[in-house]
């Protein structure tokens, strides 16, 4: 028998029945095989019907393990050809006319059963020749990439319930209890953006949406839905007084509904705050709240004051979703027993979808043991959704196995060497003010550099990778499998950079880089070589679409144990007279894109990889290398939801990126590169990084971001992206002319850059090169111009 926390409250549930749910699943399947149908069929190479049929397979394969592991209730509707926010739009009719025009073959009556409707779906998602996708974004502060609903005044909604309802019937056949999950009425028209000019928040529409939601409940509860669950993750965000009411008036009208399932509304990545009492009170049967490590106390204590929360149905999120380290079961137990004294009904799941986690962590062959030993993949977590549902169903000694084990791989893991590095934890702690502190003033490195680089006005460059052609990613498979020698994959390489090295010199491009074709990931290449983190197999997420990415998984104290770029960079370096710009991904970045550890504050975790990195900045400018690009595209994705928690991220963010940088003489250029943002609410965290140049997505937004900085003050060297590398169009000399001219127009000509928004490694040559052309004939043009 167990004797860990035993919680006095657990003895109140004998007898009562707790359930074990999920809020979704990961949704490519275990080998990918919903990418690769939907590559292919985006090629041309299949049917929708052929891609239709692998969708159901891999429902099928996720229904199997969903109820195999032993879940009560079955979520449904999570799962998505692209996205489930395109999937609530489609759902609730926000298709912009435009993609109406752009499939015109369309039926306009068409769901998504039909082959013209899911043209119109994947043309919402890609886009068209002519037509651009949907803009994409982060998804809260992860790493997935959602598609934003595009709404003008006009907007009108009508139900396409086509696809929910086949997955319930669909999933019915399992002989549980199914809940459809769904976004909910708030967030999708919070997340939605205005257009047509018309600049509005697009939660006015609230009112002609709610008839759409309420039509659904009634078609749901006569397919013999119980309950069902509305996300509303917008609630775990700072809420205006106008916010708050529409949440209060969007749930007072569904509840409100005659025929209708129960309605839980689901919340995750934080805790309620205000939003919790609001929907209570609105008359909501039921909510799903977030429960893990760092919300699980403001969450019980919101929860507590709740007059109506025993009348409620709630589903305690007790297994963190997004992260992947086993749960502290006796722990979670102990909060479960505490809201079983505040509910009568209580529920158990991941704090949020499985959709952020990889499937099954024992697929694993090439882990170190002791570090597989500590692992919870979507597979490990339904197990412990299931495990910690009985036990709070039937008391401790229901599990005392289960726990026991789980005590002995906690123990374990905290008493590993590989958790805590002796020399790592004294140099993190010796770090001082001077380490964060370049030499001298900008004033004066960028004379020096300048006078080093010897660049021409608005000179070019590009922002690291260069397209990851099939034959770079079958060579790097061959490599992986064995089948190709390590001196031919370094030649393979060698000659892709010779090749991008040639290109760049014959266009003009004035800053070259070596093209990244190295480099299976700019997260996962370093993780690789970092000690104190490991890498995966089969570890695949979700980032966007079809695109997946293996995050890697931060275990333990960070060492770099060799150099990890120096002997590419200057390998290109050697190929030619032109500055060569090292590449490097910022010590943020690579937090936020890695699972990171549960047992050490992130900001120390930040530390010990800026050390990491500052060696390996130490290095290149050894090696000779003139410029230096630290990433850190996932700066402002990772700002907390919650302002009041904001500054102190910033404060360690900025640190740690000066950390790795502040290493060098006022000689090497340090460059910085961020995108997938809007930047105006971290401008000042952005100068205090103190790079000399920084390149930053400004396209789509004409420049915007300019203005902001020099209504800032910013007072160093920026390239405002001018090539939107997210579409797949080539713009003209003109086009970027243009969009130079507006950034001369707001900083000093001398100070700006010229480059594209991001790397190119998901775009084709054939766009590239073309683009390249007119990027260093815009600035030829713009040269001639100042000198004139
Ligand atoms: C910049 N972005 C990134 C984010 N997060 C990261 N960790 N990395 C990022 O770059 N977040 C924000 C954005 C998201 N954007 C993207 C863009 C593109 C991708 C992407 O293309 N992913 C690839 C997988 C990339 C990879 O790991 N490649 C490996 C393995 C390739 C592979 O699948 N090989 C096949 C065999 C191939 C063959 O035979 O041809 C296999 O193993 O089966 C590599 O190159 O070695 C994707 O295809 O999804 C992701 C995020
Ligand atoms: N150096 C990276 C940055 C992407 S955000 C690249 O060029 O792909
Ligand atoms: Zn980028």
């Amino acid at each position: 028998m167990t004797t860990t926390h035993p919680s006095p409250l657990l003895s109140r549930s004998a007898g009562r029945t707790v359930l074990a749910t999920a809020y979704g699943y990961p949704r490519q399947g275990r080998d990918r095989e919903l990418k690769r149908g939907q590559e292919r069929y985006w090629r041309g190479d299949t049917s929708i019907d052929e891609l239709l049929t692998i969708a159901t397979q891999v429902r099928a394969q996720r229904l199997e393990t969903l109820t195999s592991a032993g879940l009560d209730e079955l979520p449904v509707g999570d799962f998505s050809l692209y996205d489930h926010v395109l999937d609530t739009a489609w759902l609730v009719g926000a298709i912009p006319p435009r993609f109406d025009r752009a499939v015109p073959d369309a039926d306009p009556a068409s769901t998504h059963t039909a082959e013209g409707g899911w043209q119109r779906y994947f043309a919402m998602a890609r886009g068209t020749g002519d037509e651009p996708p949907l803009e994409m974004t982060k998804w809260f502060d992860t790493n997935y990439h959602y598609l934003v609903p595009e709404l003008s005044g006009s907007a009108t909604f009508r139900l396409d319930p086509s696809k929910l309802l086949a997955e319930v019937a669909e999933a019915q056949r399992y002989g549980r209890p199914v809940r459809p999950v769904i976004v909910g009425p708030v967030t999708f028209l919070s997340l939605a953006k205005s257009v047509d000019g018309d600049d509005f928040d697009p939660l006015a529409l609230l009112d002609r949406l709610l008839p759409v939601y309420a039509e659904l409940l009634t078609q749901l509860a006569d397919a013999g839905i119980a309950w069902v669950q509305l996300d509303e993750p917008i609630a775990v965000t700072d809420l205006s007084p106008a916010q708050l009411q529409y949440l209060a008036r969007a749930y007072a009208t569904l509840t409100a509904v005659e025929r209708r399932p129960k309605i839980l509304v689901g919340s995750y990545f934080g805790h309620l705050g205000e939003a919790a009492a609001t929907l209570v009170d609105a008359g909501i049967d039921g909510l799903g709240v977030e429960l893990t490590r760092d919300t699980a106390s403001a969450t019980v204590a919101e929860l507590a004051v709740l007059p109506r929360l025993r009348e409620l149905r709630v589903i305690a999120g007790l297994v963190d979703g997004r992260n992947v380290w086993r749960t502290d079961l006796a722990a979670a137990l102990a909060t479960g027993g505490t809201l079983l004294g505040l509910a009568d009904q209580v529920d158990v799941a991941p704090s949020c979808s499985l959709l952020h986690v990889p499937h099954d962590a024992s697929r694993e062959n090439d882990l170190d043991p002791e570090v597989a030993a500590w692992l919870a993949f979507a597979d490990q977590k339904l197990a412990e959704v299931v495990t910690l549902a009985r036990g709070l169903s039937s008391g401790t000694e229901a599990i005392a196995a289960e726990l026991e084990a789980n005590q002995a791989v906690l123990a374990q893991r905290a008493a590993s060497s590989i958790t805590r590095n002796r020399a790592v934890r004294d140099r993190a702690a010796a770090v001082s003010a001077d380490d964060l502190r370049r030499r001298s003033a900008y004033p004066e490195r960028a004379r020096r550099q300048h006078e080093r680089l010897a660049l021409p006005a608005l000179p070019t460059t590009t922002i690291g990778s260069f397209p990851q052609t099939a034959e770079i990613r079958r060579a790097r498979a061959a490599y992986r499998a064995g089948n190709l020698a390590s001196e031919d994959y370094q030649a393979a390489m060698r000659t892709e950079i010779d090749r991008v090295i040639a290109l760049q010199t014959e266009i003009g491009v004035d800053l070259l880089v070596h093209g990244e074709a190295e480099r299976n990931d700019m997260v996962q290449y370093f993780a690789e070589q970092l000690d104190g983190i490991v890498t995966t197999e089969y570890g695949w997420v979700q980032s966007y679409g079809s695109r997946c990415v293996r995050p890697p998984i931060i275990a333990g104290d960070i060492t770099r144990p060799a150099p990890m770029t120096v002997e590419w960079t200057s390998y290109a370096q050697s190929r030619t007279t032109r500055p060569m710009k090292g590449m490097l991904t910022g010590p943020v970045t690579m937090l936020a894109w890695s699972f990171v550890r549960d047992d050490l504050p992130v900001a120390e975790t930040a530390r010990q990889m800026a050390l990491a990195l500052r060696d390996e900045v130490n290095d290149l400018e050894a090696a000779g290398v003139a410029a230096i690009q630290v990433d850190e595209p996932a700066l402002r994705e990772t700002l907390p939801l919650r302002t009041g928690d904001r500054p102190d991220y910033l404060r360690w963010a900025v640190d740690a990126f000066r950390l790795s940088t502040a290493g060098v003489t006022d000689e090497t250029q340090i460059h910085t590169h961020m995108c997938y943002a809007e930047f105006g609410d971290i401008l000042q965290a952005i100068i205090e990084l103190d790079a000399d140049v920084i390149s930053l997505e400004a396209a789509r937004s004409r420049m915007e971001v300019v203005g902001e900085l020099a209504e800032a003050g910013y007072p160093r060297e920026v390239g405002p992206g001018v090539w939107d590398i997210h579409a797949p169009r080539v713009p003209s000399t003109e086009e970027i002319l243009g969009s130079v001219r507006l950034a001369c127009a707001q900083l000093p000509a001398q100070r700006i850059w010229i480059n594209p928004d991001c790397g190119l490694k998901t775009r084709g040559y054939a766009e590239v090169e073309p683009a390249l052309r007119h990027l260093v004939a815009a600035a030829q043009q713009l040269r001639t111009e100042m000198v004139g």
